[in-house]
């Protein structure tokens, strides 16, 4: 199955994302992945391709699974048994379901956003022109422009969710994935991470995105549902048609 999932932002900040996204094979690839926890089921045969390209939703209840499923993406988690093929050296990116746990670090907007070019640039190396650009742009596009230099510790736990989301934009990832970004966050936050997700999916990127709300994803390219550790439903990749309003379906 197909699935990929990306938020949107203010388009209008974001004039570095290049379109044309290349069409290739899954960046991740997950073959009868179970994984058990003393014994409890997790995940129970799940078959799943992450997408280059794709935006993909997944949904499911307290307890499905969805968050043990992006662990295992991430490859922070090994499969008790079946396989999760990763393309080798993909740089992943993760929003966590906790990322507001940063509220203690003594770090503004900006240093954390900046965190986000430690791979490509090196940790604690001056960032070059373009990493400042991708930092800047990262943060514009979830809004926090005027908090750039506030502490992580002042802010709200909305704005900090939104600093967390903009150091993983920063990253240029091929996968990005998000468990619950949108949880604490205000309908215009909402909407402006939606636009991000999606323009970061256009890049080519796979972008995974856990929910309870499929609605305030807006135009996501495929949906997976989990019951009970099992994919119970999954959509494959349809004509996107972004812009003409076309949502992913779901299908049984
Ligand atoms: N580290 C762990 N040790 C033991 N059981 C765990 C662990 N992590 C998750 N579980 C169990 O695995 C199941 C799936 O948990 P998971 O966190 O993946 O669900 P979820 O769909 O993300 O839930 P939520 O919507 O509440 O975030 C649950 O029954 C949970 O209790």
């Amino acid at each position: 199955m197909k699935v990929r999932t990306v938020f949107i932002c203010n388009t209008e900040s974001m004039p570095s994302f290049s379109p044309a996204p290349v069409a290739r094979g899954p960046v991740v690839a997950l073959r009868e992945v179970t994984v058990a926890f003393d014994g409890h089921l997790a995940l129970r045969g799940v078959d799943l391709d992450l997408m280059g390209g794709e935006l993909l939703a997944i949904v499911g209840a307290n307890g499905s699974g969805k968050s043990t499923l992006i662990a295992v993406a991430a490859g922070l988690l090994a499969p008790t048994s079946g396989t999760a093929r990763r393309d080798p050296g993909i740089r992943v990116g993760l929003v966590p379901q906790t990322s507001n746990d940063g509220a203690r670090l003594p770090l503004t907007v900006a240093d954390l956003v900046a965190m986000g070019r430690w791979r490509e640039r090196g940790p604690f190396l001056p960032l070059r022109r373009h990493d400042r650009a991708r930092v800047a742009e990262a943060i514009e596009t979830v809004g926090l422009t005027p908090l750039a230099r506030r502490p992580l510790g002042l802010l709200s736990g909305g704005q900090r969710q939104r600093a967390h989301i903009a150091q993983a934009l920063a990253q240029d990832a091929d996968l990005l994935l998000l468990d619950e970004p949108m949880s604490g966050l205000d309908a215009a936050s909402r909407d402006a991470v939606a636009s991000a997700l999606a323009a970061v999916a256009r890049t080519g990127t796979a972008v995974v995105a856990v929910t309870h709300d499929l609605a305030e994803l807006g135009e996501v390219d495929a949906v997976c549902r989990l019951v009970d550790g099992r994919v119970v439903e999954s959509s494959p990749a349809a004509p996107r048609g972004r812009g003409h309003g076309g949502a992913a379906t779901v299908r049984a």
